[in-house]
């Protein structure tokens, strides 16, 4: 078992994924104890950073000839990375590609600086022509990384693996989860539509969400008004195959690798929950995307 949460060896781009993920954790766990939580901004700034030059770095090496997605790989940022040439992060490159990875080298930066709170995550999807096909979540501060699989999803953490499926909600109770900072703002109207008692669970990060959603601590994840691609890509990939309900709030496709990377909303769930979701979206109407 290696220290990136339990998958022994690399042998395909699920326990790449995994590796990548749960090394860039390791990083950013050594970051919080190196720098420490009085400058939020420094903390969330070195973080960011190393993550990524980590990640731009593994994948140069281990797959030279896949492109890359990155929040931190875009604009000015890829400007400072010319250290990492081989790092194929321009749009005109992954367009073209048949492999893309779709990293978000720290999801949750707020809750990162935040000490004590272990809602934030690495997150490293791959793309293959036109879909998701690996992905994983590492919950650093969790000590666990959920993973795609060739046969569904698992669950690792330093006592070993698990296999990972989304379980169906209690009767009469929908927990969602939603930002803790930008929370849809039909959500609550939402709440109020539904036939069921609705806890909305704030907590920060879509791959913690997400993967709330996955362990069975919430029963969706509903979010609308702005995110970006590499927010969502590795755990819909991981929630896609543990069994769960993932797409756009009006009920379509998630699509990735799109020339415009923004993908503002996602609604993540068990498929016994989707269409009373979708509807009660549907219902409370100006919440759709244009
Ligand atoms: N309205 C919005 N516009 C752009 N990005 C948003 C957003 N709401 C949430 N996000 C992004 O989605 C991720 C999860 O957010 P939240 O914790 O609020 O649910 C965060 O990613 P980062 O932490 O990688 O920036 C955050 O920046
Ligand atoms: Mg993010």
């Amino acid at each position: 078992m290696t220290e990136s949460g339990g998958v022994s060896a690399v042998t395909d781009d699920h326990a790449l994924a995994a590796d990548l993920a749960g090394t860039a954790g390791r990083i950013l766990l050594g970051v919080r104890e190196e720098v420490g939580f009085a400058d939020s901004r420094v903390l969330k700034d070195t973080g960011d950073l190393r993550s990524h030059e980590y990640l731009m770095a593994a994948l140069a090496e281990r797959c030279p000839g896949d492109a890359i997605l990155s929040e931190e790989g875009r604009a000015s940022v890829t400007d400072a990375r010319a250290e990492t040439p081989t790092a194929n992060t321009a749009d005109e490159v992954r367009l073209q590609a048949d492999r893309v990875w779709i990293v978000d080298p720290l999801d949750g930066t707020r809750e990162f600086s935040e000490e004590g709170r272990r809602d934030w995550a690495v997150h490293v999807a791959l793309w293959e022509k036109g879909r998701l096909t690996a992905g994983a979540v590492a919950l650093p501060a969790q000590g666990r990384t959920l993973v795609t699989g060739p046969d569904g999803a698992i669950v690792a953490d330093v006592t070993g693996t698990e296999p990972l499926r989304v379980t169906e909600p209690a009767v009469g109770l929908l927990r969602i989860a939603v930002s803790r900072t930008r929370p849809p703002a039909f959500v609550r109207r939402l709440a109020e539509v539904l036939d069921v008692n609705v806890e909305l669970v704030p907590i920060g990060s879509a791959g913690a969400k997400i993967s709330a959603v996955l362990l069975g601590e919430v029963d969706a994840y509903v979010h609308a008004g702005g995110q970006y691609e590499w927010d969502s890509a590795a755990p819909v990939a991981v929630a896609l195959a543990a069994g769960a309900h993932a797409s756009r709030i009006d009920g379509t496709e998630a699509v990735y690798n799109r020339k415009d990377p923004r993908l503002p909303d996602i609604l993540v769930c068990h498929p016994v929950s989707a269409s009373t979701l979708l509807t009660g979206i549907r219902d409370v109407s100006d919440a759709l995307p244009e």
